[in-house]
């Protein structure tokens, strides 16, 4: 797993106890799950948007913004019930070599 998602994982489980006046991390805990979840709802409407914005001018830098912080909000929901990235590295890992396709005709017929 990337260096960078481990490292800000053990920040993110760390701000669970700051003090929201000086951390972001904590300041959204204090606010609640519905406040994270908005916050990753907003990010994911931001992303689309800078992703169609994207595809017209071909300036992907608004789109890479704009997703780190959709990741970050999204780490942030998973650190609140107790997951970190390494859960959701290890569902890729486990669908290597799956066909998107396939797995979606397996699923259809159970
Ligand atoms: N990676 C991030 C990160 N990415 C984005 N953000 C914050 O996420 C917020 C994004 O919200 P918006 O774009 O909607 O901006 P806004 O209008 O200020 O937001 P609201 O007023 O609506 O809450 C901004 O305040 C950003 O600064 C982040 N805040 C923190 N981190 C990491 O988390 C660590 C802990 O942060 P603190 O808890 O603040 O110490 C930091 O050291 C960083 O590594």
């Amino acid at each position: 797993m990337s260096d960078v998602l481990e490292q800000l994982a053990e920040v993110l489980e760390q701000r669970k106890t700051a003090d929201p006046d000086t951390s972001y991390v904590a300041s959204l805990h204090a606010k609640g799950l519905n406040k994270i979840l908005e916050k990753v709802g907003e990010e994911c409407t931001e992303t689309l948007l800078a992703a169609k914005d994207a595809e017209q001018s071909g300036d992907t830098s608004e789109l890479v913004y704009e997703t780190a912080d959709l990741w970050f909000h999204t780490l942030v929901m998973l650190s609140r019930l107790g997951l970190g990235p390494r859960a959701i590295t290890e569902e890729l890992a486990r669908r290597f070599d799956l066909s998107g396709l396939e797995e979606k005709a397996a699923r259809k017929s159970q």
